[in-house]
């Protein structure tokens, strides 16, 4: 690699969208990712943002509110992602229909935007439900019908700690196949 690739590269920058319905994890995993550890959250009135850099990439997530009345902003933030993390409380499977209908509600109001986007669906609070088939959430969500690329891992926002990271690996990873495909 010569020196101006080099430069390149430790300057490489990352946007996410993180949503999901309400309560389902999202302020709890942006700061155990910023900070290191777990912090006490109160429901998203409009929406965090946060830089967490990790292996010479910068990755800006930002958060947005899931309740219903405040959910639409995302609407305002959908430009420029490459990736969007979708997460879901696994512990609340009477709301996973209402999860659904929203996820593709995101895709089909910004069907332009995020077309090139990355999915990354996370199955969040396995700690709660250890038992849990993640695959079943795949289908419960309808992740077939997406026409991007997509993925699903459980993960606990409270419990995983460092681990949280693999969430960025992987996430690189479906980025760069997705430019090369
Ligand atoms: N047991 C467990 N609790 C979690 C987990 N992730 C989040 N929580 C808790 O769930 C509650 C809601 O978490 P938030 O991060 O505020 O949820 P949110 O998705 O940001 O919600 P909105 O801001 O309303 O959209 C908090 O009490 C968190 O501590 C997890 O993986 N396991
Ligand atoms: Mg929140």
């Amino acid at each position: 690699m010569d020196e101006k690739e080099s430069e390149i590269s430790q300057t490489r920058e990352i946007e996410i969208l993180m949503v999901g319905l309400d309560n389902a994890g999202k302020t709890e995993l942006l700061y155990t990712l910023k900070n290191g550890h777990v912090v006490a959250t109160i429901p998203t009135i409009g929406y965090n943002v946060e830089t967490i850099e990790h292996k010479d990439v910068k990755y800006t997530i930002y958060d947005i509110g899931g309740l219903k009345t405040v959910r639409v902003l995302r609407n305002f933030y959908v430009e420029n992602k490459q990736a969007v993390i979708y997460v879901v409380d696994v512990s609340a499977g009477e709301r996973f229909e209402e999860a659904k209908k929203d996820l593709h509600d995101l895709v089909e109001e910004n069907s332009s935007h995020l077309s090139n986007a990355v999915f990354f669906i996370l199955a969040n609070k396995i700690d709660l439900v250890p038992q849990f088939d993640v695959h079943s959430l795949a289908e419960h969500l309808g992740l077939n019908a997406l026409r991007q690329k997509w993925q699903i891992h459980a993960s606990s926002a409270v419990k995983d700690g460092e681990k949280l990271f693999e969430i960025f690996d992987i996430l690189n990873k479906m980025i760069e196949d997705n430019n090369n495909k």
